[in-house]
């Protein structure tokens, strides 16, 4: 799990909006890249790109290694796991079955991605609401789900021998306490061989990270500090 995620001259357009334009970078096994930039700046676009999740799709190249990704089917395949902006959680699912669900399309026995479940569940604090629905949790509690069931996928792709973790504003509704949590659980995924690009508003998030894409307008700036 040695291959760097290579972008280049990558763009993203929405119909006449450019809402990324002409990135080039790289991003290493074993560090956290933050993605940063104001409102709009194009952080969740440059995800969905390397995510291959864009109904528009994305020009340029993007690689893993010399493997080309960024359509749904190669991405996934090169091992990309999303925690999305939002949370993006059945309501009517549990918050263990939220989790377990996915780990079982992924491959696991429903018995494995239950406990894989609970573990993830316990690793953010929320040992005790695996049986709750997720329209009965607080925003902090579904972004926290949202997180574990990015860590369960994360830790299989990483036994398959490849992730991209694509973590959108993983920390927004956190406290702090909570928020620093999240953020070591994610500098072990990195340290575990995994790729983690983390979008962030938030500069203590930020300041974590080993490399840094900051966007502006679409435009990738270099050399920040
Ligand atoms: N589905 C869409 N259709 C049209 N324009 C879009 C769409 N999604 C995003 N955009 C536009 O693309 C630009 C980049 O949006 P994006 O969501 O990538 O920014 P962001 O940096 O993630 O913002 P935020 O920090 O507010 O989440 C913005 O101008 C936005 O209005």
């Amino acid at each position: 799990m040695s291959e760097d995620l290579v972008l280049e001259d990558v763009a993203v357009r929405y119909g006449d909006v450019v809402a990324v334009e002409g990135v080039r970078a790289v991003a290493r096994p074993g560090e956290i890249t933050a993605v940063t930039g104001h409102s709009g700046a194009g952080k969740t676009s440059l995800l969905w790109a390397v995510g291959g999740l864009l109904e528009s799709g994305s020009s340029g190249r993007i690689r893993l290694g010399e493997r080309q990704i960024g359509d749904e089917a190669s991405s996934r395949d090169a091992g990309a796991v999303f925690i999305p902006q939002g949370s993006a959680l059945a309501e009517v699912l549990t918050a263990r079955d939220n989790i377990a669900v996915p780990l079982v399309g992924a491959g696991m026995s429903g018995g494995d991605a239950g406990a894989a479940a609970d573990g993830a569940l316990a690793s953010v604090g929320l040992h005790e609401h695996g049986g709750h629905l997720a329209e009965e949790l607080s925003g902090g509690q579904r972004q926290r789900v949202a997180v574990a069931r990015g860590l369960a996928l994360s830790s299989l792709r990483l036994a398959a021998g490849s992730l991209v973790l694509l973590a959108d504003e993983p920390t927004s509704e956190l406290d702090h306490d909570t928020r620093e949590q999240v953020v070591v659980l994610l500098q072990d995924v990195a340290r575990r061989g995994g790729i983690v690009l983390l979008a962030t508003h938030d500069p203590e998030v930020a300041e974590v990270a080993a490399a840094r894409w900051h966007l502006d307008d679409g435009h990738l700036q270099t050399a920040l500090p």
